[in-house]
């Protein structure tokens, strides 16, 4: 009897036990700790020990939420040698990719193209690719750039194919590769795409579309459609469909499609979450591939198989029916040696995802992941109603109809007494529309599974200054309070619908924000209790020391077995990520609270502040140095400031004590030790203050109103610690 060939393979990882009897032993350990709070609390209640058992409560409650990720862990793998072995290409499903882009400035339309390019030139036929561009940005810059894309891919796709490159994005490629002298065909593409960069850098500095730059009349129209009236927020749909047949050797071109939906001032747009609908109408009537992937333009391919390894798990017959897609974790191009803002997001991309993995599947990221279309419009009225199998489709529809149509379905207000955004497609109601709509399909039953090869699938680029990454992290987080302040909240409506271990992941990532509240407290209280020497913590004699030590060193151990031992990455990158845990608690994350509770009290609104995906070259410069960049007057910059100043007196008054008390400091060990902790990790903050002469520097404003709050703060304190 043959047997069915194996595509993919699971196991559970080899920390699966580790993790279960740290979890427990470590759950035994903080709840003697709650224990003893309470025993604090109903013989002497104070501010202080109120303050302090809120504090552990809080990180208590994060700590268990956390180790449902680490319950059941797993490891995945594929086998797309197999894949090629055994199924035949003619029974490949076709692929529909959607690009988005949103703002020309911010995400210059050179990336765009090269992230669509990279994606062209995958190694899967053709006549089975789509790529669709959404530009949510309606912007003629980005419509010519696509343009010039649509015109180098003849040149490149062949290209690729003919030289086995690996490196599809053509920047990365010619970036990456020493031009070999003795190959006239290299410095062909290499100059054509130099010039194509060119002239579409010519056109985004010139802030327009000259007219004579295009000369293909089959484009030349389209530009007539920027009428006077036409801004980013109120324009008509555009759509183009590149209708090239052939590439220079004669190949089948995929489709090139571009599409910026309808904006009316008037209506909600609902950010990515309305493009990707729109999208995936829009490609449903045009070519309707049953697979779509979803990318963000600034995440290009770096690995042309990926689509295969996606196939190891779609064209497996023993597949679990309700697999509904596969993330690829974000991962990035750019960061720099020690990854000073953790902009890596190790544990969320690539440790924590793979607990979620064991239990129903990763949580979508936003980009690089591979859906079935049919999980995201069932019922959509696009005719798409296949009903769970892979099909096939051949080469797009055309025709004047299908144009019409798709004008409609991009509509904005296409959208009115549907289901779309409720229950359809990509799910409203927060701007982080990602990590809802997978709560939202996890919640219906679907699964998915984390494909995380060792040859990154898709690379991204990431904020390379302090105040973008800490607006980043503050808009998820606001995103996150709209997703857990909901109908659909995670912890009551979750825990009900799905594994609840996985509703409580969720619960666990939707409510970090209130992290603040602890690290708040554990960044002021013991500092300024012991700048009045006012001890608040066991004594080093006293046995409960031994269980501080223990919370402590276990929960920074854990972490650091995880990040450096288990996932592989350098110490200081570790490091450096717990650094920015804390700088995120003092900035991101209470920001986030503010402003989520300003929006909910209907005092103020805030929009989808799109990550901005350009640096000059200084900045750049002082990113790969590894330094760190504070420069703008960013209100996220001064609570971080104010509580390193207050560590650092409080740690310096600390030091004066135990040298005037002849060296004792039993009673105020622990309190000296997490000044002289966040001392050390302010050092590049104290740095910027005060040693940097440079435009990465604290700016002046904040180093004053900082160093006059924390000097007014600790009078006030001096004053209440009198009486
Ligand atoms: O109204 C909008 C706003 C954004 N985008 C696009 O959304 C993508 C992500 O925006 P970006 O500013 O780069 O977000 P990140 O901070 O990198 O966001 C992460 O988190 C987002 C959810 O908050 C996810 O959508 C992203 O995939 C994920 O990378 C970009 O391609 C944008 O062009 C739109 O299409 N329309
Ligand atoms: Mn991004």
């Amino acid at each position: 009897m043959p047997t069915t060939p194996i595509l993919n393979s699971r196991k559970p990882s080899s920390k699966t036990w580790l993790n279960r009897v740290f979890t427990l032993s470590y759950t035994v350990a903080v709840s003697v700790h709650l224990l003893s709070h309470c025993r604090t609390l109903i013989h002497s209640r104070t501010l202080i020990s109120v303050a302090l058992f809120v504090a552990d409560f809080v990180f208590a409650f994060f700590w268990l939420t956390s180790q449902c990720f680490h319950w059941n862990p797993i490891e995945r793998q594929v086998f797309p040698e197999t894949l090629k072995r055994v199924v035949m290409e003619s029974e490949y499903p076709s692929i529909d990719v959607v690009i988005c882009t949103a703002d020309p400035t911010k995400e210059p339309p050179v990336g765009v193209v090269n992230t669509a390019l990279s994606v062209l030139a995958y190694e899967y036929p053709t006549e089975k690719l789509s790529v669709y561009v959404s530009d949510d940005g309606g912007s003629e810059m980005t419509l010519y750039a696509f343009m010039e894309c649509a015109k180098f891919a003849k040149h490149w796709i062949p290209y690729c194919k003919k030289h086995g490159v690996m490196d599809r994005a053509p920047e990365v490629y010619f970036g990456n590769h020493p031009l070999p002298a003795w190959d006239p065909e290299t410095h062909e593409i290499k100059s054509r795409y130099e010039n194509m960069k060119s002239r579409v850098e010519a056109v985004v500095q010139s802030g327009g579309v000259c007219l004579d730059r295009v000369t293909e009349p089959e484009f030349g129209d389209i530009f007539s459609q920027w009428t006077p009236g036409f801004t980013r927020r109120h324009h008509p749909t555009i759509l183009l469909n590149n209708n090239a047949d052939k590439d220079v050797a004669g190949g089948v071109m995929p489709n090139l499609v571009y599409v910026s939906r309808e904006k009316n001032i008037e209506k909600h747009h609902n950010f990515k979450a309305g493009a990707l609908n729109v999208m995936l109408r829009v490609s449903g009537l045009l070519t309707n591939g049953s697979i779509v992937l979803i990318l963000d333009c600034d995440m290009y391919s770096n690995d042309p198989e990926t689509p295969l390894r996606a196939l190891c798990y779609f064209m497996d017959q023993t597949a679990d029916p309700k697999l509904g897609f596969i993330q690829f974790p974000q991962r990035f191009s750019s960061i720099n040696k020690n990854d000073i803002y953790a902009s890596e997001f190790k544990p969320e991309t690539q440790i924590l995802s793979l607990g979620m993995d064991g239990l129903l599947g990763a949580s979508f990221m936003g980009t690089g992941a591979f859906f079935k279309r049919h999980v995201l419009s069932h019922d959509s009225p696009c005719g798409v109603t296949n009903a769970g199998s892979i099909q096939n489709n051949s080469k797009p529809l055309k025709g004047e109809d299908v144009l019409v149509s798709a004008h409609e379905v991009a509509g904005c207000k296409y959208e009115d007494y549907t289901r779309w955004g409720s229950e359809i497609g990509f799910r409203y109601g927060t701007i982080t529309e990602d990590t809802y709509t997978s709560f939202r399909l996890h919640c219906e039953g679907w699964k998915s599974v984390l494909c995380h090869p060792k040859r990154a699938a898709f690379l991204g680029g990431s904020p390379s200054n302090l105040n973008d990454s800490l607006n980043q992290i503050k808009r998820w987080y606001m995103g996150f309070l709209e997703i857990f302040f909901n109908k659909y909240c995670p912890l009551i409506y979750g825990v009900q619908s799905m594994n609840p271990l996985q509703a409580l992941c969720y619960t666990h990532y939707t409510l970090r924000s209130f992290w603040s509240i602890p690290i708040i407290i554990y960044a002021f209280l013991p500092q300024i209790t012991l700048i009045n020497s006012v001890p608040i913590f066991t004594k080093v004699s006293d046995h409960g020391f031994y269980l501080h030590m223990f919370l402590f060193l276990g929960a920074y151990g854990k972490d650091f077995l995880d990040f450096v031992v288990f996932a592989g990455s350098p110490a200081l990158r570790w490091w450096n990520h717990q650094r920015m845990w804390m700088m995120w608690g003092l900035s991101s994350y209470p920001f986030a609270l503010l402003e989520w509770s300003l929006k909910s009290l209907g005092l103020s609104t805030f929009g989808f502040n799109v990550t901005s995906k350009v640096a000059d070259e200084d900045q750049s410069t002082v990113y790969e140095q590894g330094v760190f960049e504070f420069g703008v007057e960013s209100v996220l910059f001064f609570p971080i400031s104010v509580a390193s100043l207050i560590n650092l007196m409080s740690f310096v008054k600390g030091v004066m004590s135990v040298v005037t008390n002849n060296g004792t400091l039993d009673g105020f060990f622990v309190q000296m030790f997490i000044s002289g902790f966040v001392v050390l990790n302010s050092w590049p903050i104290y740095e910027a203050m005060v040693l940097r002469n440079d435009r990465g520097k604290m700016p002046i404003n904040i180093t004053l109103a900082s160093t006059t709050t924390a000097m007014a703060i600790c009078f006030f304190f001096s004053l209440v610690f009198r009486v």
